[in-house]
């Protein structure tokens, strides 16, 4: 299957499906632009057009003319139905996913997921979630107002997990993503590796305990967080390596490199190369980092990660509210693959090649939400909030545009969408972030994400 290059995000109305509609009405099949079939899910709600009475018709005819009306539509009605049959959970072919990140996000994808009838298992790194979540079905930390269905399972084992799965959802934070995506080794800890005579990254943890209220201890205890994160990152080895990595956090990557900025499209392919390139490149190049870094350039249009983003709270996922996304992918199997993954009845899924725009449109969003948090806490009125999320708008698709995004992505459910959501709606923790700067509070984000479970990532 193969997406049409020039309009693929068919996520708005545009002047051309009304005309459509109107040729749909008009007894004609209903081809849009992009050249597929548009599935016409108000055929219940539309009226056939009746044939105009003159003079001269019999009645007997007319209604013989609406009752082929009738049929015809009832036809095409049942053609497009089957077409969406895997919307159903029940007719869509079961799949084993695995949730990398036990948060908010990672919890509310877990479970859409399950409700369709997949297996589900999430990746988390603490054992007694990990126990809960099995026993009790509930995430203790994160949405915990709400049931897990009863497929989604936890483990700390990532081999356990990444056994014969089919995809896997990434739902880490951005910024701890390179450590913990599937096979990214963080310089600091390898040069800590070295001087410390543990084998196994998992053995560092054991020695240092997070403890607070001393600058000493604490630097310990973030080591110990960051040698956690890299057991994770050793799981590489254990990604089969075909499956699609879909990419859920919104944010850019700050690089080890000073001032480097990194997408997940790219972030991911780094880390998977770390396997998959040594099949392809030879292996002693793999230790010059600026050949790595070409031949994961090289490989990083063959890799299936697919960027889904779009204004979506966890928390009405979870409270099946309708919510839409976009899935953004150089691959359009994988983004096929994705789309039928995520799509039911309350959740719709388009599709895009645009990676860059989805993700550039996502990161940005963040700083203008908090913003316009801001703006709310400082009491400036909802003239000014207007004015402020109109410029932070323009500017977010001029920056966008000029690094090679689509301008209608930005227009979408990834720009505008999300940014009308974070700006405006106050389930937003970077607008709670902003509303409490606003206010005059002062806070660590790194102490207010532990305190209040109030992550924001535009900070
Ligand atoms: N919360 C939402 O409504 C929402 C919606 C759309 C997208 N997102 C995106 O999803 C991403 C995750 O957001 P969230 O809401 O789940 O965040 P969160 O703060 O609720 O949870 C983050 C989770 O990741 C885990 N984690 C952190 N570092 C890790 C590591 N190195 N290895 C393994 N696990 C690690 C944490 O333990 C925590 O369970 C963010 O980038 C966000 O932009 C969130
Ligand atoms: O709560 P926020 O501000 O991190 O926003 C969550 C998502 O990005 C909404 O799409």
């Amino acid at each position: 299957m193969r997406l049409p290059s020039d309009r693929i995000e068919a996520e708005l109305l545009r002047p051309q499906d009304f005309q459509s509609l109107h040729e749909h009405q008009s007894n004609r099949t209903c081809i849009a632009s992009q050249g597929t079939e548009v599935p016409d899910l108000d055929l219940n709600v539309l009226p056939p057009v009746l044939p105009k009475r003159t003079g001269n018709s019999h009645p007997a005819s007319v209604t013989k003319k609406v009752w082929r009306k009738i049929v015809y539509w009832a036809k095409i009605r049942d053609k497009m139905s089957n077409r969406l049959s895997y919307l159903h959970s029940d007719d869509c072919e079961k799949m084993k996913v695995v949730v990398m990140g036990g948060g908010a996000f990672g919890t509310a994808m877990a479970a859409h997921v399950a409700r369709k009838g997949h297996m589900v298992t999430m990746i988390v790194r603490n054992k007694s979630v990990c126990k809960f979540i099995n026993r009790k079905h509930i995430n203790p930390r994160y949405l915990s107002e709400f049931d897990l269905p009863k497929n989604v399972g936890a483990t700390t084992d990532a081999a356990e997990a990444l056994e014969g799965c089919d995809v896997l959802i990434h739902a880490v934070p951005v910024q701890s993503s390179r450590e913990a995506a599937p096979g990214f080794e963080s310089p600091f800890l390898c040069t800590l590796s070295l001087l410390l005579p543990y084998d196994n990254p998992n053995d560092y943890t054991k020695h240092f305990t997070p403890r607070k209220h001393s600058s000493f201890v604490y630097s310990l205890s973030s080591w110990s967080e960051c040698v956690r994160q890299v057991a994770l990152g050793a799981i590489r080895e254990l990604v089969p390596p075909d499956i699609p990595v879909v990419a859920v956090s919104k944010a850019l990557y700050s690089g080890v490199e000073l001032g480097t900025r990194k997408l997940m499209c790219d972030v991911i392919p780094e880390a998977k190369f770390m396997v998959q390139g040594l099949r392809e490149v030879e292996a002693v190049w793999i230790k010059d980092l600026c050949l790595r870094r070409l031949a994961a350039t090289k490989l990083r249009d063959r890799l299936d990660v697919v960027v889904v983003s779009g204004p979506s709270f966890a928390q009405e996922i979870m409270d099946r509210r309708p919510t839409s996304v976009v899935a953004a992918s150089r691959s359009p199997e994988a983004a096929e693959k994705v789309s039928r993954l995520l799509t039911s009845k309350y959740f719709r899924v388009s599709m895009t090649e645009d990676v860059l725009g989805v993700e550039v449109a996502g990161a940005l969003k963040n700083v203008l939400a908090i913003a316009a948090g801001i703006c709310e806490g400082l009491g400036l009125g909802t003239n000014a909030m207007s004015a402020l999320v109109t410029q932070g708008n323009a500017e977010i698709r001029w920056l966008a545009t000029a690094m090679g995004a689509r301008p209608e992505t930005l227009a979408g459910l990834s720009g505008m969408g999300d940014i009308l959501l974070t700006c405006f709606g106050s389930l937003s923790r970077n607008r709670t972030v902003g509303v409490r700067l606003g206010k005059g509070e002062r806070f660590e984000v790194r102490t207010a994400s532990c305190e209040t479970r109030l992550s924001s990532f535009g900070v």
